[in-house]
């Protein structure tokens, strides 16, 4: 049933219908409208719109699934884009292409400082969609499915304050942001069938943050027979996979252009466009950048899933303690 919905989505000719996909923000069955936990702490105002104006949604069909309608501001998608373009992919984090090219992640974030000098804007393109994951925190090792105590970067102290405000909103006040995935999907590309276990905690909440590009997010149940919900996560969109949804299979089976987006449902670009009023002095990226930034938002996906990895109170990772787990 879930490969079954995956190919559905994936495929070009023809094209998926968008009937039965669900779409954050829509008020309507199976989202459930909940409350956010307000006990205060600290709030990226910069990042965040005010916290009575959050949409917040569980997921009916899928309990502990949450998600949250764009609580960024434009300046806040922005900003986030940035981070996942130009600091996540460099020295020291690994990256698909420090992974396969060794020693060259030495040198900064060669990714992008390539992609700043090329001048041909299809020759960009090409090279902009060879970056496909960086990891933060605890570095993740893809071919042993392990964490490891020896490859642990510190985590993004901003990135840890934003996931940290967005899990106590939903009641998780004790999440510890200990590692991250950031994908970065050009459109047209797929993420296929997971679960995500190889974190000693699988109680904590994953909590997924999408910019640019939309996509089509499946989620089923812990067996891949279970037929998967369709969900279109836009710029700016949350998703939780908390409770009995943490342990559920999940997948990316498009990312689409917002162009392919049907009538009448908004797209993802009006959600981080500079406006007249945002670009005073409130926003500090340099011109240079941000159009680099946009041009490749606007063909892009980029993901950033966070995770805590220890469990409360475990101080460090036991290798044996993770190793084997597929
Ligand atoms: O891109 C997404 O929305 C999901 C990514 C994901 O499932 C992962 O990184 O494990
Ligand atoms: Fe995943």
């Amino acid at each position: 049933m879930f490969q079954t919905a995956f190919k559905y989505y994936k495929a070009r000719k023809p094209p998926p219908s968008f009937e039965n996909v669900l779409i954050v923000g829509d008020d309507s069955y199976p989202f459930q409208a909940i409350e956010a936990n307000l006990t205060g702490g600290t709030w990226d105002a910069a990042s965040f719109r005010p916290v009575q104006e959050w949409r917040i949604f569980e997921v009916a069909t899928r309990p502990g699934l949450f998600v949250i309608a764009n609580p960024f501001t434009p300046a806040g998608q922005r900003h986030w884009m940035a981070a996942s373009l130009i600091d996540y992919p460099a020295h020291p984090n690994t990256t698909n292409l420090s992974a396969t090219q060794g020693d060259n992640s030495s040198i900064g974030n060669g990714w992008w400082q390539t992609l700043s000098t090329m001048s041909n804007s299809l020759d960009r393109r090409k090279f902009a969609s060879t970056l496909r994951w960086s990891t933060l925190g605890y570095q993740y090792d893809w071919s042993n499915k392990v964490y490891a105590e020896s490859r642990k970067q510190s985590f993004p102290p901003d990135l840890a304050q934003l996931v940290r405000t967005i899990a106590s909103v939903l009641g998780f006040e004790r999440f510890s942001p200990e590692a991250a995935i950031v994908n970065y999907y050009p459109t047209g590309t797929t993420l296929a069938g997971h679960t995500d276990h190889s974190e000693d905690d699988l109680t904590a909440p994953l909590l997924s943050l999408s910019f640019g590009q939309p996509a089509v997010f499946l989620i089923g149940g812990t067996s891949r027979d279970e037929r998967p919900d369709a969900i279109l996560l836009r710029s700016g969109d949350v998703l939780a996979m908390t409770g009995a949804s943490r342990q559920c299979y999940h997948a990316v089976p498009r990312v689409f252009s917002d162009s392919e987006l049907p009538e009448g449902v908004g797209k993802c670009i009006d959600r981080w466009k500079r406006t007249i009023y945002n670009t005073s002095q409130t926003d500090p990226m340099c011109e240079n950048d941000w159009s680099l930034i946009d041009d490749y938002v606007q063909h892009c996906r980029i993901n950033i899933n966070v995770r805590q990895v220890l469990k409360e109170n475990q101080q460090a990772l036991d290798g044996s303690a993770n190793a084997g787990v597929s």
